[in-house]
């Protein structure tokens, strides 16, 4: 099973054009979806969902028992096969987590009381909230909430999970916690993970794309996107009132505040006489890739 998006565009009604014709191929495990603001992570990943429309393309779920799937025109059954944790996930915060997962689960069909309740027991216990089954959401902390997003994502055994910017907001244990959880999910499901985070990527994902004003802009193994960037990264610490000069010199990919002073990292085929070779990372490959496309302000 994968899934196939081929030559997907969407236009919104105000005009932006959101997804211009992106092409991916997503395998089964954790892929990641990187992108900066208003990139169009949530309208494709909306889209993949089934709550939105695409103007053009195709999205298919490939080999699913045997047949494939058109996700733009089967939309229920793709819904059956899917589990969606959305950026905005709003909860209901005068109802316990217990009361909650259990309606999420009627909804999704499973009508037999004893299998809910061994389901969703199952669950609050493997995103670690059984203790707090009884309180209501409306107490619950940021990266709770993530969790309990988690667990009625899970609900009915999903083959595809997409989970939108789940990490922004969550202090670094809560974020370790829920890495973890999505790094449990079983291997032979699809799983989108969108993010401007790069090290949410760098920490999961095996396979990944970057997209930058509705085109994808790279697509690959983070390690090979990384290896690609070998010996065409270099640094320099410069005053904060010289990068405008190294700008107009140099392809800058990135500046950033390091111990007071700033790093400026650039790209070049070739040595760049005063700066020294750095070991990229995928930091690197991102930011070199959305230059291509944008101005990218970091101090
Ligand atoms: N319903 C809508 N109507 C009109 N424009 C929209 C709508 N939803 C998104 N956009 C615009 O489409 C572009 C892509 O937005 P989208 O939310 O898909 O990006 P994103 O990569 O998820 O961004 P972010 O990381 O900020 O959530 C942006 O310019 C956004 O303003």
């Amino acid at each position: 099973m994968q899934l196939e998006i081929r030559n997907l565009s969407k236009t919104y009604s105000n005009g932006v054009h959101a997804l211009k014709d992106v092409t991916l191929t997503i395998p089964q495990g954790m892929f990641g979806l990187l992108g900066p603001n208003g990139a169009g992570k949530s309208s494709l990943m909306r889209t993949i969902a089934t709550l939105q429309e695409a103007d053009s393309g195709s999205i298919t779920l490939t080999d699913v028992g045997g047949a494939d799937l058109n996700v733009l025109t089967q939309k229920d059954a793709t819904r059956r096969l899917l589990g969606y944790l959305p950026q905005e996930f709003g909860v209901y915060p005068r109802v316990t987590a217990e009361a909650m997962l259990d309606h999420i689960a009627t909804l999704k069909g499973i009508a037999n009381g004893r299998e809910r309740k061994e389901l969703v027991s199952g669950l609050l216990q493997k995103v670690n909230l059984h203790t707090v089954r009884k309180k209501n959401l409306g107490t619950f902390s940021g990266g709770m909430k993530q969790r309990f997003g988690i667990a009625q994502a899970l609900i009915g055994n999903p083959r595809l999970i997409i989970v939108d910017e789940p990490t922004a907001g969550l202090d670094p244990a809560e974020r370790n916690r829920f890495h973890n959880l999505l790094a449990e999910i079983g291997e032979n499901t699809v799983v989108i993970l969108s993010t401007h985070i790069v090290e949410d990527v760098t920490n999961l994902c095996s396979d990944m794309a970057i997209i930058c004003l509705g085109e994808v802009v790279a697509q690959g193994n983070p390690n090979d996107l990384v290896a690609d960037l070998h010996g065409k990264v270099w640094q320099k610490f410069v005053e904060k009132t010289e990068i405008d000069t190294y700008r107009a010199m140099h392809r800058v990919i990135s500046t950033q505040l390091k111990g007071g002073k700033t790093r400026l990292h650039a790209y070049s085929d070739g040595p760049i006489p005063g700066f020294d070779a750095v070991t990229p990372d995928l930091e690197d490959v991102y930011f070199a890739k959305i230059t291509e496309r944008m101005e990218v302000t970091t101090v």
